[in-house]
Order: structure tokens, then C-alpha cells, then sequence
């Protein structure tokens, strides 16, 4: 049977990245990415604000929204403090199989969690099921459908403290109006836009960065 985009992916890191080297995978997945087939990484110049509002946060639990080949659990377990976390939701069963190969290769498969499933039935499982009290850092990627249900859901469930903060990718492209105008017109948020582009393209695209408030 042929190969996916995704199985491509992952054989060019196979090939052209340094086992144990994170930085190697996600050069190698931007190589790729760039040059041969477009993918919805968060790529190398939204990367750049991820890494940065992450060190910000110093987080001990992470929760990401939509795994995809594993780029952005990566690119945030490589920046991890001792002894934090990374739990990664992914939908796709494919999809998750090929970022826990990507993980594994880049070393950081001990910092990360991936946790398969649709993200409401994931969330509603994180108190109970994997012993989370609160996350203190969390990067929605997934579908922009349900980046509002879901942030509200957490809310819900008290899985926000005070500080949490969350990183939205495609708030502009394919965008995400209802969660924008959501967490931008709340007393509850603290929210800064980053603008940038989409990944590996020219097309505006931007982060937008909402810090709960308890
Ligand atoms: O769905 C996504 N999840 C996470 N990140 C994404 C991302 O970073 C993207 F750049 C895109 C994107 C944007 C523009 C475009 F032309 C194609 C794909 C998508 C996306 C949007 C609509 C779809 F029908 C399929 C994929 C996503
Ligand atoms: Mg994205």
C-alpha cells in the first residue's frame, strides 16, 4: 500500500535527523516541509513565538491540542524543565502512530504523553483518568471548530488556575473568530496577538496567547 505525506515525513527524519537530537528532527521536518511537501507543522517562524511564550510560562504540565507528527511536541519537550510533562491530544490513530516514532527518534518520548482520542472525551478524562489537577500551558492546534467548546470545557472542569496560559495556532488562517472574540472580550483572559504567517508560506497567520486569570 503507498505511503502517507505523514510516513514520508517521518522517513525523511529517519534519514536526515540525529537520533536523540530534537533540534536535528524539527530542521529536518522544516527541510522537508518547505521544500518537497507542504504540511501543518507549526513550522520554524510560529515555532520561534512558541519557544519563546513557553520559556515565559515554565511550565510543569503542558497540554496539547492536536499532535499531527509530533513538530510542536517536539519543539516544546526540548525546552521542558526537569521532571514536566507533555500531554498531547491526537485523533488520528495514523497520525499518532507516526509522532510517537517521531518522538521516540528525538529523545524526548519520556516527556510526552500522547493520548488518542477526540479532545472533549480527553479533557474530560484528565482529572480522573491521568491524575491532572491543573495544566499550566496550553497549545491549541487542532480544528478550529473547537478551540471555544474546548476552552470553555476546561474552564468548566477547573483545569485552569490562575496564569494558565494558552497558545492558539491559525487564529487568522483558517482562524478561529468565535474563540478570538471569546477570550478577547472576557474579564477572565489576558490576551496578546503575535502576528506571523502560515507555516512554510507567505499567507498571514498568527498566535494569539490568552493568560487566565483565576
Ligand atoms: O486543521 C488544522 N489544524 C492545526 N493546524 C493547522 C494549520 O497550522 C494549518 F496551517 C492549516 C491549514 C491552513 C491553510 C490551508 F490552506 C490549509 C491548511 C490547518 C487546516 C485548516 C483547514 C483544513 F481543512 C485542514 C487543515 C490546520
Ligand atoms: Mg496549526
Amino acid at each position: 500500500s503507498s505511503r502517507s505525506k505523514e510516513q514520508r515525513i517521518l522517513d525523511f527524519v529517519l534519514k536526515h535527523a540525529v537520533p536523540g537530537d530534537p533540534t536535528s528532527v524539527l530542521n529536518a521536518i522544516d527541510k522537508y516541509c518547505s521544500q518537497q511537501e507542504w504540511a501543518m507543522n507549526v513550522g520554524d517562524e510560529k515555532g520561534l513565538i512558541l519557544d519563546r511564550v513557553m520559556q515565559e510560562a515554565s511550565p510543569s504540565l503542558v497540554l496539547e491540542l492536536g499532535t499531527y507528527c509530533g513538530y510542536s511536541a517536539v519543539r516544546m519537550a526540548r525546552l521542558l524543565k526537569q521532571g514536566a510533562q507533555i500531554l498531547t491530544v491526537e485523533f488520528n490513530r495514523d497520525n499518532a502512530d507516526i509522532a510517537r516514532q517521531v518522538l521516540e527518534f528525538a529523545g524526548v518520548k519520556d516527556k510526552v504523553q500522547i493520548l488518542e482520542g477526540s479532545s472533549e472525551e480527553v479533557i474530560r478524562q484528565l482529572q480522573k483518568k491521568h491524575a491532572v489537577d491543573t495544566v499550566d500551558f496550553i497549545f491549541i492546534d487542532h480544528w478550529k471548530d473547537r478551540y471555544l467548546p474546548d476552552t470553555k470545557l476546561m474552564e468548566e472542569l477547573g483545569l485552569l488556575r490562575k496564569g494558565t496560559v494558552i497558545l492558539a495556532d491559525n487564529v487568522i488562517f483558517p482562524g478561529a473568530p468565535d474563540f478570538l472574540q471569546y477570550v478577547r472580550s472576557s474579564p477572565k483572559y489576558d490576551c496578546t496577538y503575535y502576528p506571523s504567517h502560515l507555516e512554510y508560506l507567505d499567507a498571514e497567520d498568527g498566535l494569539e496567547k490568552a493568560v487566565y486569570k483565576g
